[in-house]
């Protein structure tokens, strides 16, 4: 049984800000004196050491006491997609070992948000998309997208793509992210609406583009301020519930 406790945070993309808002929640909901951990199964584009791995910086934005090599037991440093990176580093994994790899560090917790890589059909393993990594743990899906135009055709296409494969969607965030392309965007002021008119999946809210220093306090600010967490609380009780 690969039933994990957690919710997967996903994305339309690569780049989408899933890092940030993954450890954004995860402080926010820790803040809450749940005790609430995060995954990272597999991560390209830098190493170890280098503190610009995602494990490296969700353990910088939560204050999570944990080794980064156990959030992410998988790092490739070539900036590919999973797959490919792992290849160039002579190494081939496959899903039941990334599941396992996962277990010890999910049993330290109630329950944890777990960051994919790109998007959802994005190559994990030579016979395993990001898709089929979710489904086997069998958590919801939470999904990060752009706030700008474009976003409704990746975000509809996201949601669709999940529930093919049985995937129950929790809700959707936009992310302003770190380019300046929105502020002359019209889209933005109907982007949302009209996603959750053509899907029916909630809109938990907008993360805006941070400009300072992202600390702990700080992004705990941001996700009171901005995001409905109760469908996220709500997805990890009721998990927990059906597992009893
Ligand atoms: N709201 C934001 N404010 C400021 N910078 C942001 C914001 N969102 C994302 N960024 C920056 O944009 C870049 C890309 O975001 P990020 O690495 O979080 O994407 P990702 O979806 O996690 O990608 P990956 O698929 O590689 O995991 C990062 O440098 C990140 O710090
Ligand atoms: C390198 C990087 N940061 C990633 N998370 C891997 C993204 C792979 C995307 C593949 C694709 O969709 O074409
Ligand atoms: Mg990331």
């Amino acid at each position: 049984m690969n039933g994990f406790r957690g919710l997967f945070v996903t994305g339309t993309d690569t780049g989408v800000g899933k890092t940030i808002v993954t450890g954004a929640l995860v402080a926010a909901l820790r803040a809450e004196k749940r005790n609430i951990g995060v995954w990272k199964p597999v991560q390209s584009g830098a190493l170890l050491g280098s503190g610009e791995t995602d494990a490296e910086r969700l353990l910088q934005y939560t204050g999570i006491d944990e080794r980064a090599e156990h959030v992410a037991p998988f790092t490739f440093q070539a900036p590919l997609t999973p797959m490919l990176a792992a290849k160039q580093d002579g190494v081939e994994i496959t899903l039941q070992e990334i599941i396992s790899a996962g277990q010890p560090l999910a049993n330290r917790y109630e329950s944890i948000l777990i960051e994919g890589a790109g998007g959802v059909a994005v190559p994990l393993t030579e016979d395993s998309l990001v898709v089929d990594l979710i489904s086997e743990l069998r958590t919801p899906a939470l999904i990060v997208a752009r706030t700008g135009l474009g976003t409704i055709n990746h975000t509809l296409l996201t949601v669709s793509y999940l529930q093919q494969h049985g995937i129950k969607v929790t809700g959707f965030i936009l992310n302003d992210g770190e380019s300046d392309e929105i502020y002359n965007d019209s889209s933005i002021t109907t982007n949302a609406e009209l996603i959750e008119r053509y899907c029916g999946i909630p809109f938990l809210g907008r993360f805006p583009r941070l400009m300072d220093e992202m600390n702990t306090e700080m992004l705990i600010q941001v996700i009171r301020e901005k995001i409905q967490l109760t469908p996220i609380r709500q997805a990890l009780t009721v998990q927990s519930m059906e597992e009893e």
